[in-house]
């Protein structure tokens, strides 16, 4: 389908369009008149060290955090004011760096509780007609996630490596459009993070993500695009390679603490 004109010069075309956006924390700028474009689709590495203001991109793309100025569109949408729960409606997801499973509950159970918390917009105990439904679309989660040998395990009994697997499931519980992945490798053993690598690698295509990632290896291999930040800028964007092998970027980030 042909997108009007007009549609395109409005970004409708973009999953996400930020507008020089900025955030204050007191006087410090942790974003600063940052503006950046992610197509559907889409799989956006965003790098930078320690306090580069990632996490900060990230809280206000979901509205954890309001911007002090600039501009928010989720799929053509001007959602800078709208709460985080407005956003998921319309298919944004995120992970965190803290777990936030349930963790006496099972595999299963956490991700049928996600799937019902989306469809519903709450999470609730009580069983609906619709339950047949969501609880297929949980196993396949499970599935997707590399979890199923361990679907019946409760969640304190599972390795950190399924946990973080199963918190991708959870972000993928109705239908996501735009996933914010905030440091899914770490903590992760070398084995864990080649099944990661495979699991967001295999995500269907029109599913998008952006990630946060200290780890180079997994954040190169599984996006299309990079943004590197610095001081709440955008420092540079690129392919991956082009990044890999960027002079001043090296200078930045590859060579300093967290390469
Ligand atoms: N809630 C807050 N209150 C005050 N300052 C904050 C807050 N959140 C972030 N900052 C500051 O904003 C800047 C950017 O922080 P942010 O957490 O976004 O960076 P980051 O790139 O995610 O870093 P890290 O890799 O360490 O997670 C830092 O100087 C940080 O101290």
């Amino acid at each position: 389908m042909q997108a009007e004109p007009e549609a395109f010069a409005r970004g409708l075309e973009n999953a996400l369009d930020l507008e020089m956006v900025t955030r204050m924390f007191g006087a410090l700028a942790a974003l600063s008149n940052v503006s950046l474009s992610v197509r559907p689709g889409e799989r956006r590495a965003v790098l930078g060290s320690n306090g580069a203001g990632k996490t900060t991109l990230f809280n206000c793309i979901t509205g954890d955090f309001l911007p002090t100025s600039g501009t928010i569109r989720f799929f053509g949408e001007d959602v800078t004011e709208f709460p985080p729960q407005e956003r998921v409606r319309r298919g944004l997801r995120r992970t965190y760096q803290t777990s936030l499973l349930f963790k006496k509950l099972t595999v299963r159970e956490n991700v049928h509780l996600a799937c019902r918390g989306v469809s519903r917009q709450r999470f609730s105990f009580f069983p609906s007609r619709r339950d047949d439904v969501l609880i297929a679309a949980a196993e396949k989660l499970v599935e997707a996630v590399h979890l199923t040998s361990a679907k019946d395990k409760i969640v304190a009994d599972l390795s950190h490596g399924q946990q973080r697997q199963l918190e991708i499931a959870m972000a993928l519980a109705g239908a996501p459009r735009l996933i914010l992945f905030d440091e899914p490798a770490a903590g992760l053993s070398p084995a864990e993070r080649q099944d990661l690598v495979a699991i967001l690698t295999s995500l269907p295509a029109h599913i998008g993500f952006i990630i946060i990632e200290h780890d180079m290896d997994v954040a190169l291999r599984v996006a299309e695009s990079v943004t590197v930040m610095h001081d709440g800028r955008i420092f540079k964007e690129g392919a991956p390679r082009e990044i890999e092998a960027d002079e001043e970027v090296q200078e930045l980030y590859l060579g300093g603490e967290d390469g």
